[in-house]
């Protein structure tokens, strides 16, 4: 594809040499220029591209697409300028393989809490069904039946449109992605032709990246804004920003709820620990998957399955066969001691609230609760007293430890989260910076019917410490100690 081809239908400002070029590789990031390629420099959270405009033309770069034209030319290169650079870089990929979104529906999932688990049944709900279906997800991306690792919770749009296109080849009809805040306001979405959005649910989190709640909410908002006419929009109208959502969306509105009236009206009929009954539109359905969220993650997949198309019936079907996902509410019993562990991706206030309600109502009058827990370095820091706060709360014994540090130190991180404690609090808490020792610990002091909960990691097989990332996994950690307790 020349330049001035990858160009069409997008607003240019101004151009300087020959775009009758070939575009080569397209990318934002210098370090991959090589001869022929086109660099389009952005403004990014860190550093600007436009910096790295001299090193793209010296490793070979023929095409560069900027915001400001600089001083002096370098004769042989085209010159695109736009006015924004961030936000056509998704629009350019599209385009750069023939918006390979366009022949596909594709569904999008914003919210705090619950979008690796919505978007990941939806895909193997129609895959169960019978159809060719991609994911973009936390755990990892999915062309059909081929796995690709995942980088990014959503990832950025060039790598995103390449994906899409391998999609379309690969013959699927259906995609399911997460959209992540950090996504919608850094554009990686642009370009992508949404068929349908779910909101799942906001509660604090990402305030090291937003700053401020209305950011962040802007940031949700912004997705639902951009979607079409012909497009749904689903929203948990149990949640006090669903509607906030669909203010200024184009698309036809539906609501899902167990509280309030809904086009998808939940009841939760009986809640077992590895299994939940319950009530969709009249239809009664036994989920294999434990705990009030997931009737909420539950209630939204049989509603964006039913506006795809899919008969109710169906869709009911196939969601009474799904498995928890990786990592989210996985229970590993101990068959010497009899007690229940729960390895679970609560990384946030609320979903630990949420997890641990329901750890509680299974535990009820069989055990104690035993919360092992810590926080993200490089992370929303205004979380953490509020996690422990609500862990304490919720938990008969408390441990604190290391989540990912990340470039912090450990137990800056665990102080801060014993800021959220009182001395009373203390008392049933222990500070282990150690996570396989707190673990470890955790398994020692458990009792025949207590409940172990260890948050925070879930599916993650590493432990990021000072910029390396050291093999780790809660429920191997686990498991080999349940083999060896006595
Ligand atoms: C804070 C953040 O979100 N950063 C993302 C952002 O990078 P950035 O804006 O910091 O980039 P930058 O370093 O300022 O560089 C600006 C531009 O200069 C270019 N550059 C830079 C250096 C150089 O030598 N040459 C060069 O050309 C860069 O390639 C870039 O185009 O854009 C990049 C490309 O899309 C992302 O990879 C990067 O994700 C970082 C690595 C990250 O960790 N992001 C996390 C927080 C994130 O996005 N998480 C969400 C999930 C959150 C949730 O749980 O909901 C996700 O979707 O994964
Ligand atoms: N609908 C829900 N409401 C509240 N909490 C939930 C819900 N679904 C899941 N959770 C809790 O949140 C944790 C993360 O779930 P999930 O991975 O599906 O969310 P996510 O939105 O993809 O998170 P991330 O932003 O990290 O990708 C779960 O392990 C569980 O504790
Ligand atoms: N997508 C989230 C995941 C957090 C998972 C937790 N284990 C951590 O490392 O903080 C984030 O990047 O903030
Ligand atoms: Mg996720």
């Amino acid at each position: 594809m020349t330049v001035a081809e990858l160009l069409k239908g997008i607003q240019v400002v101004s151009t300087v040499g020959n775009t009758n070029i070939e575009v080569g590789n397209f990318t934002s990031d210098s370090r991959t220029v090589s001869d022929g390629d086109t660099f389009i420099a952005v403004k990014g959270v860190h550093v600007d591209g436009h910096a790295y405009i001299d090193k793209a033309i010296s490793q070979g770069a023929k095409c560069v697409i900027l915001e400001q034209m600089p001083n002096e030319l370098v004769q042989g290169v085209t010159y695109i300028q736009l006015s924004n650079t961030l936000a056509s870089v998704g629009l350019l990929a599209s385009a750069l393989h023939g918006d390979p979104s366009k022949t596909m529906k594709v569904v999008g999932v914003t919210g705090t809490n619950g979008k690796t688990t919505i978007a990941t049944l939806l895909y193997k709900v129609f895959k169960e069904s019978g159809h060719k279906v991609g994911l973009l997800s936390t755990v990892c991306n999915y062309i059909d039946d081929e796995v690709i690792p995942a980088t990014h919770t959503t990832p950025d749009p060039i790598e995103l449109q390449a994906l899409l296109y391998k999609m379309k080849q690969a013959g699927c009809e259906y995609v399911f992605m997460e959209v992540s805040s950090h996504a919608a306001d850094q554009c990686r979405i642009a370009g992508i032709d949404f068929d349908g959005a779910v909101f799942t649910n906001l509660t604090r989190d990402h305030l090291d990246y937003h700053k401020t709640v209305d950011n962040y909410i802007a940031a949700k908002k912004k997705f639902f804004d951009s979607l079409k006419s012909e497009a749904f929009a689903l929203v948990n109208d149990d949640d006090k920003k669903g509607r906030v959502m669909l203010q200024n969306c184009k698309a036809s509105h539906y609501f899902y709820a167990l509280k309030n009236p809904a086009d998808f009206k939940g009841k939760v009929l009986e809640l077992h620990p590895d299994s939940t009954e319950i009530e969709v539109n009249g239809l009664e359905l036994s989920l294999q998957l434990v705990g009030g969220f997931n009737v909420y993650n539950a209630l939204a997949v049989f509603g964006a399955a039913t506006l795809l198309g899919m008969p109710k019936e169906e869709a009911a079907r196939v969601l009474s066969m799904m498995r928890p996902v990786d990592g989210r509410f996985q229970v590993i019993h101990s068959a010497r001691k009899a007690y229940t562990a729960v390895v679970d991706y609560a990384h946030t206030p609320d979903a630990l609230v949420n997890v641990l309600t329901t750890i509680n109502n299974l535990c009820k009058g069989s055990g104690r609760v035993i919360c092992v827990v810590g926080a993200g370095g490089d992370r929303d820091a205004g979380k953490r007293p509020i996690m422990a706060k609500e862990a304490v709360a919720k938990s008969d014994i408390l441990i604190l430890t290391s989540d990912n540090p990340r470039s912090e130190d450990p137990n800056e991180i665990i102080r801060q989260m014993k800021e959220g404690l009182t001395e009373d609090d203390m008392s049933k808490t222990l500070c282990i910076t150690d996570r396989k020792e707190a673990i470890r610990t955790a398994c020692m002091m458990a009792q025949k019917g207590d409940f172990i909960l260890v948050a925070g990691k879930g599916h993650e097989t590493y432990q990021e410490v000072k910029g390396v990332k050291n093999h780790f996994d809660d429920r191997e950690v686990i498991k080999d100690f349940m083999k060896v307790e006595k």
